[in-house]
């Protein structure tokens, strides 16, 4: 599927089905509305799939690895090797992301769209490198625009794919020192704020690595001009691979109806592309927890989201959206198994 075609095929949300899961949710035995945001997501479900009885769905966390030029700009406080080794991390299931998914019954999908090793011929991994790594986004764009495509490309081919297999619920993963840079960068652009507003701390840089890091963002708008009416030119420009190819998972998915739940600054990032790109793809968007990350909330607020759940997490790599696609989980269990007042016997108010 063309870009233009991923886009013309994504619809408004049913609101029909919305409409009839909450009527079943106001009949079961609970106070009305007492269940709160995990009402709010069965209905989103719903709206999404169409599906008011769903099963509960086989879930993916898909989490795409990339490197980035910008980081030896010394924006983040670990070396770009941890790329390339966390991704072997993930493949032998150690990682924070697989002990969720475990926890959670979702399946872990380790993507190399761009970081800068050759691996072997490693099991588990989906190689669909674009590149080693972005370029230095201080200097010159990361990405032309046509790398910046194909790097969408894989992310929908691989939501179209999970979509073909009866994958229910697709989680965002990420990996890629230095990723939190290009991140507040579209954060920056997207929402309009001031670059210190939308820049954190990352892994954990100090003072005056965060002034640094302020400057180099700075620059590179500076520099570049990433136009906020073109996503594709704002990730191609100051963006990363990972966020371009979460970017096309999430557009990928919403052409399907699968409901995508969010990571953390990172996913949030992708997301104002893909919204950029198709403003219908928001509604499509579950955001599972709010991050530590600076800049965050100003993404979320500008999707129109709130978040499930606020733990203080500032990890990635998809973490807190196994932690959402739990909630997911719970969310149609109460909309399905619970008893109705009818059902139960219970009086009704009067
Ligand atoms: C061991 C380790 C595991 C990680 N897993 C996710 N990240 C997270 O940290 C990085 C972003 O922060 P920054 O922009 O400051 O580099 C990304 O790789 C993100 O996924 C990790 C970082 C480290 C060091
Ligand atoms: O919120 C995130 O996704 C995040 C924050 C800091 C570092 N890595 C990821």
């Amino acid at each position: 599927m063309t870009l233009d075609e991923v886009v013309r095929q994504i619809q408004p949300v049913d609101q029909q089905s919305a409409a009839k899961a909450q009527a079943r949710l106001d009949g079961l035995t609970k106070p009305l509305g007492s269940l709160g945001r995990l009402e709010e997501t069965a209905v989103r479900y719903a709206a999404i799939t169409g599906d008011v009885k769903p099963n509960v769905p086989r879930g993916v966390v898909f989490t795409f690895a990339a490197d980035h030029g910008v980081a030896m700009e010394g924006v983040s406080a670990y070396p770009s090797e941890v790329t390339p080794q966390m991704v072997l991390n993930f493949l032998r299931g150690g990682a924070g992301v697989n002990v969720l998914a475990r926890h959670a019954g979702v399946e872990v999908r380790v993507v190399d769209i761009g970081v800068a090793h050759d691996f072997a011929m490693v099991p588990g991994l989906i190689q669909k490198k674009v590149m080693r790594g972005t370029r230095n986004l201080r200097r010159e764009p990361a990405m032309s625009r046509t790398e910046a495509a194909q790097a969408l490309h894989i992310g929908i081919d691989l939501a179209t794919q999970a979509a073909c297999e009866g994958i229910g619920l697709i989680g965002t993963g990420e990996m890629g020192i230095g990723n939190t840079t290009p991140s507040a960068a579209i954060t920056a652009v997207m929402t309009g704020r001031a670059v210190a507003e939308v820049t954190g701390r990352g892994t954990g840089i100090d003072e005056a690595g965060h002034a640094n890091k302020i400057q180099v963002i700075q620059d590179a708008l500076d520099r570049h001009r990433p136009d906020p009416a073109d996503a594709v030119d704002v990730v191609a420009k100051v963006g990363g691979l990972e966020i371009a190819g979460l970017a096309g998972l999430i557009l990928g998915a919403a052409a399907a109806r699968v409901p995508v739940v969010l990571d953390g600054f990172i996913a949030g990032a992708a997301a104002l592309i893909a919204v950029g790109i198709q403003p219908l793809c928001r509604d499509y968007l579950i955001a599972s927890h709010r991050s530590v990350e600076r800049g965050h909330q100003a993404i979320l607020d500008h999707l129109g989201l709130t978040a499930l759940l606020d733990l203080d997490l500032r990890l990635g790599e998809g973490t807190g959206a196994c932690l959402g696609m739990g909630l997911v989980q719970a969310s149609i269990k109460i909309l399905t198994e619970m008893a109705t007042f009818d059902e139960a016997g219970v009086s009704q108010r009067d």
